[in-house]
């Protein structure tokens, strides 16, 4: 089988996978274009596939390659690694990978190179100079509209825009600093900062920065720090970096959700900063969100955090009772469905910290209405509710696992937080764990005492006052708390 006929044979069965119509299109007019022996271990192939542009060389990259992979590997019968390159790229790649250039040719028809049975193009010298075969534009030809909608690639949520955005005083500043870098971005607060805890808006507000970027024909990026951790990986994995770079610096909003998650992965940090700079030097705008702020980051490299708070650093709080039947009324009025107002009241009343769960309850109440066929009043309320109240006493959490996460958060064992250790670095989080048990179990100062390595009730008893005051006016505490928390309800 030769390089036409696997390629031919693997669109057939992509026609039956979930590729987008577009992306069809240009694998339509891709070639499976080379393998180079020796680069991959054991018996796998190492193809490439040449696309016709950039965005399509983007796309298929980021989200169609294991798909394509695995195709090619069930046609094949081999492991397949495949790199997607532009026609232009061959140049560049080479001299990156074998010192040399060189050029795709097809082997005279007498002499396929073979490997497991496989006949392919190779890779041969070039006689003078290797010019690229067809030239492609470069991205900032594409028109930035077209550019903005491939690259974000139904990454944006449609039901976040700053229309459904319910404003309180608890959301006020994150939400203008959201509108001005939305209007005006790159020029009032670069980078913006967002964060809060858990259900509160954050991603919400990324989003609608970022369809007001590309309504204004903007090129935007959303990326949860993860995709980008993994993007990383794989860039390196392939050896497309340069092509990461390359699509991380073209755009003109960033938007990064859950920034947390890179501390400590130095490879990501390392190319998240020079993303950072690259973008913030030519005044592209960048936004990160976070459930803390960045001084509570821990083992976040210095250089980073420093540069998160360039900016504006906005917090969001949680939402007062106000705020919250007003999110709620939008809520019922998007489903068409008419909540009486003693109702909302009372889910309001119920659910203070976390917007998503507020939602939760409304489509719970709703389901559980509509399964008993009853009118929603207050009573139907409270039972809907009681019965969600009875679920979560199942889940009630122990002192023991209170403690380890505070450990985790913090950094620091369990035994040390036990010990008679009285460094600063350990009597916080003792103290922050004594109180968070305290608060989340029913269980007693003497009981906590014993739980923490033997101590008087006397000591849990000023742990958690000494706590419950710094609260008051110490923010980045009640932000990393709020973290602690929220981690414990999704364990
Ligand atoms: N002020 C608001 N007005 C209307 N809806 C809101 C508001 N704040 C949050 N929501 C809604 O609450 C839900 C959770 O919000 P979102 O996902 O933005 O939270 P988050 O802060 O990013 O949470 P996480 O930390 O878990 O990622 C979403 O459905 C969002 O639309």
């Amino acid at each position: 089988m030769n390089t036409a006929t696997i390629w031919r044979t693997t669109l057939e069965r992509l026609e039956h996978a979930s590729l987008d119509a577009t992306s069809k299109v240009w694998l339509q007019e891709a070639h499976l274009t080379n393998i180079s022996d020796g680069e991959s271990p054991g018996n796998s192939l190492y193809l490439e596939l040449q696309v016709p542009h950039e965005i399509a060389k983007d796309v298929i990259n980021t989200r169609w390659r294991p798909t394509i992979e695995e195709a090619l590997q069930e046609v094949t019968g081999l492991p397949v690694t495949l790199t997607v390159r532009l026609p232009a790229d061959e140049r560049t790649a080479d001299t990156r990978t074998r010192g040399s250039t060189a050029s795709f040719e097809q082997p005279p028809a007498d002499e396929p190179a073979k490997k497991n049975g496989y006949s392919f193009y190779t890779m041969r010298k070039p006689a003078q100079q290797a010019e690229p075969r067809y030239e492609t534009p470069p991205l900032e030809e594409w028109d930035n509209e077209q550019r903005a909608n491939i690259l974000m690639h139904n990454r944006l949520n449609p039901r976040y825009t700053f229309e459904t955005f319910i404003v309180g005083n608890s959301n006020r500043l994150a939400h203008a600093a959201s509108l001005a870098v939305a209007e005006a971005p790159g020029e009032s607060y670069n980078p913006l900062f967002l964060y809060g805890g858990v259900g509160l808006g954050k991603t919400h507000l990324l989003h609608a920065i970022g369809h007001q970027g590309v309504r204004t024909g903007l090129a935007v990026l959303y990326v949860s720090s993860e995709q980008f951790t993994n993007e990383i990986i794989n860039a390196i994995r392939y050896r497309t970096t340069e092509e990461f770079r390359a699509k991380y610096r073209s755009v003109d909003i960033l938007l990064v959700d859950d920034i947390q998650f890179i501390a400590g992965k130095e490879s990501t940090e390392e190319e998240f900063f020079h993303t950072f700079n690259s973008l913030h030097e030519m005044s592209k705008q960048i936004v990160i969100c976070s459930d803390r702020p960045p001084k509570a980051i821990v083992s976040l490299e210095e250089r980073l955090r420093s540069r998160f708070e360039w900016g504006l650093i906005a917090d969001i709080q949680p939402p007062d009772l106000e705020t919250r039947m007003a999110i709620l009324r939008a809520k019922a009025e998007m489903l068409r469905y008419r909540v009486p107002d003693e109702v909302i009241a009372y889910i309001a009343s119920r659910v203070q910290t976390n917007i998503r769960e507020l939602e939760g309850c409304l489509n719970r109440l709703i389901a559980y209405q509509q399964l008993h066929r009853t009118e929603l009043t207050l009573d139907i309320a409270r039972a809907a509710m009681s019965s969600l109240d009875s679920d979560q006493r199942e889940m009630q959490l122990s002192g023991q696992q209170i403690a380890q996460a505070v450990a985790h958060f913090y950094h620091v064992s369990f035994e040390a937080m036990c010990s008679k250790q009285r460094d600063k670095f350990i009597v916080k989080p003792r103290q922050v764990a004594m109180y968070l048990v305290r608060h989340e179990t029913q269980t007693s100062l003497l009981e906590i005492g014993q739980l923490f390595g033997g101590r008087d009730h006397s000591t849990v008893l000023y742990a958690c006052e000494k706590i419950e005051k710094a609260l008051k006016n110490n923010s980045t505490l009640r932000q990393e708390i709020e973290a602690i928390r929220e981690q414990l309800l999704r364990d």
